[in-house]
C-alpha cells in the first residue's frame, strides 16, 4: 500500500478509506508481529486507486488484542498507512455475524424471511459504529476526504459528522459506498430501524450506488420513509444536499492478463486442458451464500443434461463453492442442501469415467482461479441477487483466447453493464437450461463479437476507474459545498444596523415560504396575526415601503393585508399595486386606464390601484392547458388546480410523493409540446407546476415599481429582499445588478441552497425574528 508520508502534515486532502475487515492479516512469531496484506474484492478494487492516490486503511483487524499486543500493532500497521478500529469480540460478533449479515444483508438481497432482529445485535451494530467514529477521530483532520464502506457501516456518516462538528472540523467531506443492492422501499421498509440507517448515511455528502435502480430505491425510501425531497441524483436532508450517484465497480484486469502470462498459469492451464480434453467446461465460482442460487445452478444444470442426452459425458460443471460465513445458520443450511444435490445429480448422470459436477468447497489460489477461467467454456452465474459480481469480469478478463460465453443473472448488478452476455431469470430453470445449450453450441464469430463488446467494457471500466471517479465527484460535490457553506446567514444585527443608517428604506418581501410556512391546502397559508402586525409595523417606519410580493391572486392578497400600508405583487409579477404611503414619492400620481409606458411594455391602471403588465389572460391557451391540467388531475389523487387570473397552477403537495412528482415531469413535458409556440412558461415551483406568461416574472414587476418613482428611486439607500423560490432569485440577479454598489443592499434566500442572494435565513421563523428586530423601537 502507498504510504501517506507525503501528504502528512501537507495542506493537501487527504484520502482516508473507512471498511469493516483491515485489508491484512495479523500474525505473531516468537514475540514479532507480522502483517501480510489479504486479498479481497475490495482490496482489489482500490488497488487501481492506490496507483493514482495515497491513502490511509482504517478498519477492524480481525479480533481483538491486549494493550501489549496493541501497542505493536499499531506501530507495524501505521508503517504500513493502515490504523486498527478495535472491537471487544462479543460486540464484534453480534455486529458483524447479528446485525450486518443476520439482518442488513439478507433483507437487502431480498431474503426478509431470513431476518432474525434482535436488539442486542442492534445495540452492537451502534456500539462498533461507535467505535469506528471514535478511532477516525485519531486519524482525520480537517479538509480530508472520508470515503465509507458497505453496510456495516451505515451509522458511521452521521456518528463522525457529530464528533467532527463537536470539534470545529466543518470542512472534511464525507462519501459511501454500499457495495451490496439497496432493495426496493417495499422490502427495505420492513427493518424495524429503518429511519436511523438512512439518516446514519445521509450524513456523508456522497452516497454511491453500483446501479441506477439501486440509488433510485434508496432514493424512494428516504421520500417514502423520512418525507425528504429527492431529484434523480440527490437527497434534501436537514438543509444540506446530499448527492447520490452510480458508480458501477470493476476489477483489475491487469492482474489477469499478467497472470495468464505467467508459468504457473500456463502449466496448470495445459493440464486442464488436457484432463478436459473432448468435453466441454462451464465454471462457477461463487461464495457458498444464499443469494449466489447454487442449489438454482444445480437444479439447472440437472434439467440441462436430463432434456439434452446428447451432453452427458460430454460436459462438466466446475463449481468452486468459497466457504463463506459459517457461524450463520442459514449458511450451514445452504451447504448441506447443496450437498446433497452435487451428490444426487453425480449418482443420476456420472459414471466411473465421468463425474458431472467438480464441486469445490473450498478457495483455490489465484493462479488456479485464473487457469480455471481461461479453461472454461462457459461461465454460469446465476445469483438471486447480488451488488455486482465480479467473477463475471474475471472471467472475461480471462477469456482473450478462447472467446469463452458468459451467462448471467439478471438479479446481479453486473447485468445492467455485460452487454454481451446470455441474460437470465435464475429462478426460471428451463431458461437457465436453455441458455447452457445457446452457449455451448454459440459459432465462434458469434462469441468473439460478444466476448469483445464485454472485453472493452471491462477493460474501460476498471476498479482503478470507480475508486477514480468515486473520489473525484466526492472532491466536486465538496466544492459546491464548500461554496454553499461560504454563504452567510443574514443577522438580525448586521440588517438593523444597516437599516439604522438609512433613510429612504424599501422591503421586497416573498409570501409563501417566507412570511408564511408551508401548508398542504394554500387557503390554509394566510398572514398570522403577529405576521400582519410585524408587516404593519415595519411600514410604519420612517421613510419605509413594503411589498408582498407573490405567485398568489390579486384578489386574495388584497383580502389578507387589507388595513394593512402595504404594496402587493401578485401572480408572480403579473399584477402590482403601490402602498398608500408610496404615492408621495410618485413623480405624478397615476390615472385609471393609464398605459404609461414602462420597461415592460404597456401596463393598465384599474380603479382599485393594481397594474397589469400583461395583456387580459388569453382564453385560447387557457383552453389548451385546462383539458390538459385536468386529464393529470383526475389521474392524480390528492392533486388539484388553482385557477387564478392569469396564472394557472398544479398543485400534487398532497399525492403520493414519487408519483405525484412523476405526474408533474409528464405534465410539463405535455404542456411544453402543446404550448410550444406560445409566449408562455412553465415553472416547477414548490410541488407545483405552473403556467405563466413568458414575459412577466417578479424581477420585472420590481423594475416597473421602481420606474414609478422614477428619479426618486435613486434615493433607496435601504432595499432588503427576501424569498425562497426560484422566482425570487430572479429579483436577487436583477438587484444585485442595478444597485450592485449599495451598502444598504440586502438579499436573502430562505433555506440554505444555490442562491443568487448575498445571505440566507434558515426558515421562516428566522425570517419573522429579523423583522422583530427591525421593528424594534430604537429603529
Ligand atoms: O411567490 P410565493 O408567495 O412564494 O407563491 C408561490 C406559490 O405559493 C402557493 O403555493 C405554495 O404554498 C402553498 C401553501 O403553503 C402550498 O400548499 C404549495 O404546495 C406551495 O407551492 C400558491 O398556492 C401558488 O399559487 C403560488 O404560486
Ligand atoms: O477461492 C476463491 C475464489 C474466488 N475468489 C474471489 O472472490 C471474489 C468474489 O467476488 P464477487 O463480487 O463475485 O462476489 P462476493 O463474494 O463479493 O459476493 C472474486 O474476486 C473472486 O476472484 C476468492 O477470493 N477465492
Amino acid at each position: 500500500m502507498a504510504a501517506t508520508d507525503e501528504t502528512q502534515g501537507s495542506d493537501q486532502a487527504r484520502l482516508i478509506v473507512v471498511s469493516n475487515r483491515l485489508p491484512v492479516t495479523l500474525a505473531k512469531n516468537e514475540a514479532e508481529w507480522s502483517f501480510k496484506l489479504s486479498s479481497g474484492g475490495l482490496v482489489s478494487a482500490l488497488s487501481g486507486l492506490k496507483r493514482e492516490m495515497s491513502f490511509t486503511w482504517v478498519g477492524w483487524p480481525g479480533k481483538d488484542f491486549g494493550a501489549d499486543d496493541r501497542r505493536s500493532i499499531d506501530g507495524l500497521l501505521r508503517e504500513n498507512s493502515c490504523s486498527a478500529v478495535y472491537l471487544d469480540d462479543e460486540t464484534a460478533e453480534l455486529y458483524y455475524n447479528g446485525f450486518a449479515n443476520s439482518i442488513l444483508w439478507p433483507l437487502f438481497h431480498y431474503h426478509p424471511g431470513e431476518m432474525i432482529f434482535e436488539e442486542a445485535a442492534w445495540d452492537a451494530y451502534q456500539r462498533a459504529n461507535r467505535a469506528f467514529a471514535d478511532a477516525l477521530l485519531d486519524v482525520v483532520k480537517d479538509g480530508d476526504l472520508v470515503w465509507i464502506q458497505d453496510y456495516h457501516l451505515m451509522l458511521l456518516p452521521r456518528m463522525l459528522r457529530r464528533l467532527l462538528d463537536a470539534r470545529g472540523l466543518r470542512s472534511v467531506k464525507i462519501g459511501w459506498f454500499l457495495h451490496t443492492p439497496f432493495p426496493s422501499s417495499e422490502l427495505y421498509r420492513i427493518l424495524p430501524v429503518r429511519r436511523e440507517i438512512l439518516e446514519g448515511v445521509l450524513a456523508a455528502d456522497l452516497l454511491g450506488f453500483h446501479t441506477y435502480d439501486y440509488a433510485r430505491h434508496f432514493l424512494s425510501s428516504c421520500t417514502r420513509i423520512l418525507g425528504l425531497a429527492t431529484t434523480p441524483n440527490a437527497v434534501e436532508s436537514e438543509g444540506r444536499v446530499v448527492h447520490v450517484g452510480t458508480f458501477p465497480i470493476g476489477i483489475d484486469t491487469e492482474q489477469f492478463t499478467e497472470a495468464l502470462r505467467t508459468d504457473v498459469v500456463l502449466q496448470r492451464l495445459g493440464e486442464f486442458e488436457r484432463k478436459f480434453e473432448g468435453t466441454k467446461v462451464i465454471v462457477g465460482v461463487d461464495r457458498l451464500d444464499y443469494i449466489k442460487g447454487v442449489p438454482q445452478k444445480l437444479l439447472a444444470f440437472e434439467h440441462f443434461l436430463a432434456t439434452h442426452p446428447k451432453y452427458v459425458g460430454k460436459v462438466v460443471l466446475v463449481q468452486v463453492a468459497v466457504p463463506s460465513r459459517g457461524d450463520v445458520e442459514e449458511y450451514r443450511q445452504l451447504i448441506s442442501s447443496v450437498n446433497e444435490l452435487v451428490g444426487r445429480i453425480n449418482g443420476r448422470f456420472g459414471t466411473v469415467e465421468y463425474t458431472p459436477i467438480h464441486f469445490l468447497h473450498k478457495s483455490v489460489t489465484f493462479p488456479e482461479l485464473v487457469s480455471l477461467y481461461a479453461v472454461a467454456d462457459v461461465c454460469l452465474i446465476t445469483s438471486t441477487r447480488d451488488g455486482m459480481n465480479l467473477v463475471s469480469y474475471e472471467y472475461v478478463a480471462s477469456q482473450q483466447q478462447r472467446h469463452g460465453v458468459l451467462v448471467l443473472s439478471e438479479f446481479a448488478g453486473a447485468a445492467h453493464s455485460l452487454n454481451g452476455a446470455i441474460m437470465i431469470n435464475s429462478w426460471n430453470i428451463e431458461e437457465v437450461s436453455d441458455a447452457l445449450n445457446q452457449a455451448l453450441s454459440m459459432p465462434a464469430d458469434q462469441r468473439e463479437a460478444n466476448f469483445n463488446t464485454l472485453y472493452r467494457y471491462v477493460t474501460k471500466y476498471t476498479a482503478a476507474y470507480w475508486g477514480m471517479s468515486f473520489i473525484g465527484e466526492l472532491q466536486r460535490v465538496s466544492r459546491e459545498a464548500d461554496e454553499l457553506a461560504q454563504l452567510p446567514q443574514l443577522k438580525p444585527s448586521l440588517a438593523a444596523s444597516r437599516l439604522a443608517e438609512s433613510r429612504q428604506r424599501l422591503f421586497l418581501l416573498d409570501y409563501d415560504g417566507t412570511l408564511s410556512a408551508t401548508r398542504t391546502i394554500p387557503e390554509f397559508a394566510r398572514p398570522s396575526p403577529k405576521a400582519l402586525s410585524t408587516l404593519r409595523r415595519l411600514s410604519e417606519l420612517p421613510g419605509a415601503l413594503v411589498y408582498v410580493v407573490s405567485g398568489r391572486t390579486r384578489e386574495h392578497m388584497a383580502q389578507w393585508f387589507d388595513g394593512v400600508d402595504v404594496g402587493l405583487v401578485a401572480e408572480h409579477g403579473v399584477f402590482y399595486r403601490h402602498p398608500r404611503s408610496a404615492r408621495a414619492l410618485m413623480p405624478h400620481s397615476p390615472r385609471v386606464g393609464d398605459g404609461a409606458d414602462s420597461n415592460d411594455g404597456s401596463r393598465q391602471l384599474d380603479s382599485d390601484g393594481w397594474y397589469c403588465l400583461v395583456e387580459r389572460p388569453d382564453p385560447q391557451w387557457r383552453e389548451t392547458v385546462l383539458p390538459l391540467f385536468r386529464h393529470y388531475t383526475e389521474r392524480t389523487p390528492g392533486s388539484f388546480i388553482e385557477e387564478k387570473e392569469v396564472d394557472i397552477t398544479w398543485h400534487y403537495r398532497n399525492t403520493d410523493p414519487e408519483f405525484g412528482l412523476w405526474q408533474a415531469n409528464e405534465l410539463k413535458i405535455n404542456l411544453e409540446r402543446v404550448l410550444s409556440h406560445l409566449p408562455l412558461t412553465i415553472v416547477n415551483g414548490n410541488k407545483t407546476v405552473e403556467v405563466r406568461p413568458a414575459r412577466v416574472d417578479k424581477a420585472c414587476a420590481f423594475r416597473a415599481i421602481l420606474s414609478d418613482f422614477a428619479s426618486a428611486a435613486a434615493d433607496f439607500d435601504f432595499i432588503m429582499s427576501i424569498g425562497d423560490g426560484r422566482g425570487d432569485e430572479n429579483v436577487f440577479t436583477y438587484l444585485n445588478a442595478e444597485f450592485s454598489a449599495l451598502p444598504g443592499l440586502i438579499t436573502s434566500t430562505v433555506g440554505r441552497k444555490s442562491t443568487q442572494a448575498r445571505y440566507y435565513l434558515p426558515n421562516v421563523d428566522s425570517v419573522m425574528a429579523l423583522l422583530a428586530k427591525l421593528i424594534e423601537p430604537a429603529l
